[in-house]
């Protein structure tokens, strides 16, 4: 049976940078599942579904690809490689997977296009601060929307429809007929999105998040499918402190930190296949918590009270929070 998670690792090469500050590598590759990593306690060994090496190439990451109903999202620090690897270099000499995934949907629509008729759609969002935004909108053109009285207001919201398939309410999803076209929407995208200087110079400071879906309508049968390939670029997951950042600069990598730490709790509660996931993070946890605390209050000693508020006080801050046994 497949795994529902797969988790990867990909060691990227020492940069020039970090060769002339006289760098010493810590990482290194045992065997296809396992990196070991030097830390100041001595090293760590870690294990993953399939390490890729530094000389792993881009057609190499295409074996990640391989289905519909899926969502690839690549998780790292800042100049970790989760640009290179998901959208590849600036001028596309090595393409990453976003790209190559794009011709990839279209080369198996020729392939079937005697069986099936397809139709191809896309959003493309950034998540900003806590703040969905449509990438297919320039920031140009959405504060003018926002000055004019009755112009359109375009709040993004994550639903999910009455068959349990998640959506973007309010973003624009736009046809594409060709790889060529999917990839022009692409890089319209691109160029709406956030990027500030911090220790990586091209530095993403939001999380990208790529939608395609396919409708494929059986042409002998009538019967109709949707699947969605999801693919997501998430920022930097470096500490405030390490950066040097400083108020928005701050509040972003806050809310980065914050978002990273929620996905880390949904990634656990999918792969432990707990029966709540906390698709709604930490508002969700914050109402718990607090129920709990009420209730607690007649029956509990005021050291596990006092721990209750600790819990509390972590998550009004955006901390992350490990369990506690109260
Ligand atoms: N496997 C690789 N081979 C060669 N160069 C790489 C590789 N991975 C990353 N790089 C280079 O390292 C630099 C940092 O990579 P990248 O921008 O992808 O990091 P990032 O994790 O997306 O950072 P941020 O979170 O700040 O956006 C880039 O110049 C990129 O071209």
């Amino acid at each position: 049976e497949e795994e529902k998670i797969r988790v990867f690792c990909r060691i990227r090469p020492v940069n020039r940078s970090e060769a002339t500050q006289g760098g010493s590598v810590v990482v290194a590759k045992l065997d296809d599942y396992s990196v070991t990593v030097e830390t100041q306690r001595g090293p760590r060994e870690f294990q993953f579904d399939k390490v890729f090496s530094t000389e792993a190439s881009q057609e190499l990451m295409q074996s990640v690809i391989d289905g519909y109903n899926v969502c690839i999202f690549a998780y790292g620090q800042t100049g970790s490689g989760k640009t290179f690897t998901m959208v590849g270099d600036k001028d596309q000499k090595n393409p990453g997977i976003m790209p190559r995934s794009f011709n990839g949907i279209f080369d198996i629509m020729r392939e079937n296009g005697s069986k099936f008729d397809f139709k191809v759609s896309a959003y493309m969002l950034e998540l900003y601060n806590d703040r969905l935004q449509d990438l297919f909108v320039s920031q140009a053109g959405e504060a003018h929307a926002q000055t004019q009285p009755h112009g359109p207001t375009r709040r993004v919201e994550i639903k999910r429809n009455r068959k349990g398939v998640v959506f973007a309410q309010g973003a624009e999803t736009k046809e594409a007929s060709s790889a060529q076209e999917l990839y022009a929407l692409f890089q319209q995208a691109c160029a709406n999105r956030h990027i500030s200087a911090t220790m990586n110079v091209e530095s993403s400071r939001s999380h990208l998040i790529v939608g395609i879906m396919v409708e494929s309508r059986n042409l002998t049968i009538g019967s109709v499918n949707t699947g969605k390939l999801s693919l997501v670029d998430l920022a930097g997951s470096e500490r405030a402190a390490k950066t040097g950042a400083k108020d928005h600069q701050l509040k972003e990598a806050n809310s980065i930190n914050k978002s990273l730490s929620a996905l880390g709790d949904v990634i656990s509660a999918l792969s432990a296949e707990l029966p709540h996931v906390p698709y709604r993070n930490s508002k969700l946890y914050a109402t718990r918590v607090k129920a709990i605390t009420n209730n607690a209050q007649r029956n509990v000693d005021s050291k596990e009270i006092a721990q209750l508020k600790e819990v509390i006080m972590k998550l009004k801050s955006g901390q992350a929070v490990e369990e506690v046994d109260v």
